[in-house]
């Protein structure tokens, strides 16, 4: 479990939320010259209490009232008008931010490097997103109250030294107070923020786990486990909002203690001055106003802190997933003029975790058009090599030749494109049946998914469907057979007819009809294209050109079976 005491780690949440802020540097910019403005606005009222006091004392009451009244009056409306400005400039912020972030997202996604997040559940990682929406609501409070706030603070500190020196003092002693509020406090505050924030999140990963394996826990006639292990996880996310609520309540005491403190001493300072003499009756009731404005502007600023933990937690949680590193991304595209894409494996080493090996000096040599069968047993490595092979893992020894150019040379996604790749662990996504199969692709027409689809001998599902292409698909294919599945995903790998086919056993789960029309279609139907299929299909690699045999990472066989497609 992540502790963030360690001080570098606390550094990183205010470097992002500065990189954050700076994007909108513009609009922060306008926000503070709109609250520079209100702030001199507001001064009016305590200036024009004073000035009508004064008038009433000297028995000067006219028209001058009238109009000073007006001008207050007028003075609260133009406040206003500012505030309403700044409330557009930062609902114009939160949408960038939601906007960006959902981009940022979706396109990073798709680019991550394979082995880097090997370790985390995606969809439960991507829960982090929610955060933009803890940011959006947080930056709000903090841009509208805390420039607001500070330039009340400032103004009126300036204000009240004017009236007399013994203010400045208090000027001075204010900020003081606020400094070493925030210096002990901050710390303390964002990590006990960050560790509710991740326990939060494991909460909801937890319960998230629980729904993807319903059936599992369904079945299991009352096992207690869902709710064991949630009343573990979710006494430890209260016991660090406990901790995270006793700064703020910490925070909030002080706040109290100090406005006690500055009452107390701001009326005996001002009825001493007003007795000796030294400010009149009016300046006595102005300042007053004005220290109550400064309390209440520091009272938001102690209060915002809640806010900069929430939003120093957003900023991090967000980078969280955008701090996840890349694929590493070649330029190249792979030639376009062959029909099918040679391979070469020379040496090749890789493992997960830098621990077990689990490749190891593989070397083979795939032509143009040929077809390979990869047979092995449980864990020997098939699928790995697989991956290897579509570029998903870019740090292994040795050497992976595509047409006789280093994979890591390549664009990924323009070698993708010429790649046919279908693994046990693909999914099917929520959209409709043809977005499925052409993943976005548009130059895929339905006649052409059609055709592939008869002859694998798959079209059945596809016309069983009632709305056909448009038919929508639930999220990971909840109301469909597995059968089903696989075959949408089939007609994916294959239907841009790519020079490269990369399959696990593609026909996995097909009825001995459709398993010999996919097994033709490979061998027969499209003799250019290089493909290269996982199975322990005997039938099947004796038809092929070539079988690697796999064991313990290694090819340990290769046999070249009399060619009977
Ligand atoms: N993401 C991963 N992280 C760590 N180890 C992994 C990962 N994926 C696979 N392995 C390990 O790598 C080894 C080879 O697995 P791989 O899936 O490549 O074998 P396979 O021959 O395809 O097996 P199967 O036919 O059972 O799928 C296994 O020991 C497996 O536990």
């Amino acid at each position: 479990m992540a502790n963030y005491q360690a001080g570098k780690d606390l550094k990183r949440p205010l470097q992002r939320l500065l990189q954050v802020l700076n994007l909108e540097r513009k609009e922060i910019g306008a926000i503070y010259f709109y609250a520079i403005l209100a702030g001199l606005l507001q001064l009016a009222v305590p200036l024009g209490v004073q000035a009508i006091i004064n008038f009433v004392l000297a028995g000067r009451i006219s028209t001058s009232i009238i109009v000073l009244i007006i001008l207050v009056v007028i003075s609260v409306f133009f406040t206003g008008l500012l505030q309403v400005n700044q409330m557009k400039i930062i609902e114009k912020i939160q949408q960038r931010i939601f906007t960006r972030y959902s981009f940022e997202f979706a396109w990073r996604i798709p680019r991550l490097d394979l082995k880097k997040i090997d370790q985390y559940y995606l969809p439960e990682f991507v829960n982090r997103f929610f955060d933009t929406v803890n940011l959006e609501k947080s930056l709000s409070r903090l841009l509208l109250d805390i420039p607001a706030a500070l330039i009340q603070v400032l103004f009126g500190l300036i204000l009240l030294s004017l009236y007399a020196n013994v203010f400045i003092i208090f000027s001075l002693l204010v900020i003081l107070i606020l400094f070493v509020i925030i210096r002990v406090t901050y710390a303390r505050g964002l990590s006990t923020s960050l560790d509710e924030s991740e326990y939060k999140y494991e909460v909801a990963g937890w319960l998230e786990e629980i729904a993807r394996v319903l059936k599992s826990f369904q079945f299991s006639r009352g096992s207690s486990l869902p709710m064991d292990k949630t009343d573990a996880l979710v006494t430890k996310y209260l016991h660090a909002r406990t901790s995270h609520f006793r700064i703020l309540l910490m925070q909030y005491w002080t706040l109290i203690g100090f406005k006690i403190l500055v009452t107390a001493g701001m009326l005996i300072v001002g009825a001493v001055l007003l007795v000796g003499n030294e400010i009149n009756v009016g300046q006595f009731a102005a300042a007053e106003i004005v220290i109550l404005l400064v309390l209440a502007s520091v009272e938001k600023l102690i209060r915002s802190l809640d806010k900069i933990y929430d939003i120093l937690t957003s900023v991090e949680k967000l980078g969280k997933v955008i701090d996840k590193p890349l694929e590493s991304e070649g330029t190249l595209r792979p030639d376009s003029s062959a029909n099918g894409l040679s391979v070469t494996v020379n040496d090749l080493h890789f493992s997960y975790n830098d621990q077990t090996s689990i490749l190891q000096q593989l070397s083979f040599n795939v032509k143009q058009g040929e077809k390979i069968c990869i047979k092995g047993g449980d864990g020997s490595g098939k699928s790995t090599l697989l991956k290897l092979l579509t570029g998903a893992y870019a740090d292994f020894g040795g050497s992976i030749l595509i047409n006789d150019i280093p994979i890591g040379n390549y664009n990924p996604a323009l070698l993708r494109a010429e790649t046919g790749i279908l693994f046990h662990q693909q999914d099917i996504f929520q959209g409709t049946l043809y977005e499925n199969i052409s993943l976005g692709d548009t130059s895929v027409t339905t006649s052409q998914i059609t055709t592939l689809a008869t002859q694998l001998g798959v079209s059945d599902f596809i016309s069983s469907l009632k709305n056909g292409f448009d038919t929508q698909i639930d999220a990971a294919g909840k109301r469909l057979s597995s059968a089903v599945i696989r075959k949408v995903l089939l007609l994916r790998a294959l239907v841009s007819h790519p020079k490269l086919l990369l399959l696990e056993e593609p026909w996995f789960g097909f009825d001995a009809d459709c398993r010999e029309k996919v097994q033709q279609y490979l061998l027969q139907k499209i003799p250019g294209t290089t493909v290269i299929v996982i199975s322990n299909d005997d039938v099947y690699a004796r038809r092929c050109n070539r079988v690697l045999y796999m064991q313990d990472g290694r090819i340990v066989k290769e046999e070249q079976p009399t060619v009977n497609r």
